[in-house]
């Protein structure tokens, strides 16, 4: 086997596609700032404890894990960095407020989540600690559809859904609640056979809602249908009604009902949702509430907040024109450096073509040369 070859769904970002990753990532956080969001850099390895704390058990099939030659102890590599962002509201911010924080950066994934996707997303997202109503969640869906809207995808699919349904249903059955690991996969999947399988010794009104929850998908009108066939559980009803409430919140122009689209991780507390775009089945951005986790860091706070994978968003972008660039001659004469310096500051991309090399980058296309004319450097238009 060749020495370079890089392991199953890793892989280099080349120049154009790196270029447009980091315009997006710039794009947005410049846009984070502008709706009051900090910026917070957490590392990209922790002790595995402390990754997994109030995380859920999904977490730690999905982290890759390493000895730390330092302490002996285990270190985690971050697979999601909203849970390190909630440790840093609550141990190191250590506000009574409102928090916004935002972050960016790559994490790393034992297996991929579907056949092509990497096993290093790109992370980028927001949050907002110590709000409990509705009004952060509604907040924090317009960022994620304004975020998509500058990323070029003005309509945008909401699916929404909430954790405290099926939260509600296990708390009501002690058998359901030993085996909840089991139907969040099943859920996801929406998995009908397997689901009867394993609901056959629950009692029968959490087996008719457990099984009814794959089909309570679609439009709105879905949280009615829901109110009919699921029981009349406080946890079932509140739930729904914040789904209600929120679609009157949201500006989202197309919202769709998935009560069993629970794909994000294990410790989202209440409502959730994903955002689709057209021609593509996965989420581009997923998000929701996750109240509990703070609780396991030992500082009880409301959070929400939402998240995307940069590389997964630049590749369904069209591909970006090539930057204009001027040509300029290599030399150190005062007068062309002065010049080169004097353009780049207007925000020109002057390349100087090293002796032997004049041909073309890839990236850039020449539209102008820098040309010495009776002593004067002045730029010509390349045909
Ligand atoms: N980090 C979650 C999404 C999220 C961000 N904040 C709350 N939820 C995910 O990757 O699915």
């Amino acid at each position: 086997m060749p020495t370079w070859l890089l392991p199953e769904n890793i892989a280099d970002v080349l120049p154009s596609e790196a270029r447009k990753i980091e315009e997006l990532r710039r794009a947005t956080l410049d846009n984070f700032q502008l709706y009051g969001y900090e910026l917070v850099m957490p590392p990209m390895l922790e002790y595995v404890e402390s990754l997994l704390t109030g995380a859920g058990q999904d977490m730690d099939l999905r982290m890759f894990k390493l000895v730390d030659q330092l302490s002996g102890r285990t270190l985690g590599i971050r697979a999601d960095m909203t849970t390190q962002v909630a440790r840093i509201d609550a141990h190191l911010l250590n506000r009574a407020s409102v928090t916004r924080l935002c972050y960016a950066g790559s994490v790393l994934h034992t297996r991929p989540s579907g056949f092509h996707a990497t096993r290093e997303p790109y992370q980028i997202g927001a949050e907002i600690y110590g709000h409990a109503g509705l009004e952060a969640d509604a907040e924090i869906q317009e960022l994620a559809l304004a975020t998509l809207a500058l990323a070029g995808f003005p309509s945008v699919r909401l699916d929404l859904c909430h954790a405290g349904v099926l939260r509600a249903l296990i708390e009501n059955d002690p058998k359901a609640a030993k085996a909840e690991a089991q139907l969040f996969e099943l859920l996801q999947a929406k998995d009908i056979p397997g689901l009867r399988e394993l609901t056959a010794g629950f009692n029968v009104v959490t087996r008719e809602a457990l099984l009814a929850l794959p089909n309570l998908y679609g439009d709105v009108e879905t949280i009615e249908r829901a109110r009919l066939r699921l029981p009349k559980l406080a946890g079932v009803t509140a739930a729904l009604d914040e789904l209600q409430a929120l679609i009157k919140l949201a500006g989202a122009a197309s919202i769709t009902i998935d009560l069993a689209d629970l794909r994000g991780y294990h410790y989202h507390s209440g409502v959730m949702f994903a955002a689709y775009v057209p021609g593509l089945p996965n989420a581009v951005a997923r998000g929701g509430r996750y109240d509990h986790v703070g609780e396991a860091f030992g500082r009880a706070r409301p959070a929400t907040g939402f998240s995307m994978d940069l590389r997964e968003l630049s590749r369904l972008m069209p591909v970006a024109d090539r930057k204009a660039a001027i040509r300029a001659p290599w030399g150190q004469e005062a007068a062309l450096r002065g010049k080169i310096a004097e353009l780049r500051r207007a925000g020109e991309v002057v390349i100087q073509s090293l002796p032997g090399h004049e041909n073309d980058q890839d990236e850039f296309r020449f539209d102008r040369t820098l040309v010495n004319e009776n002593g004067i450097w002045t730029l010509k238009n390349l045909g």
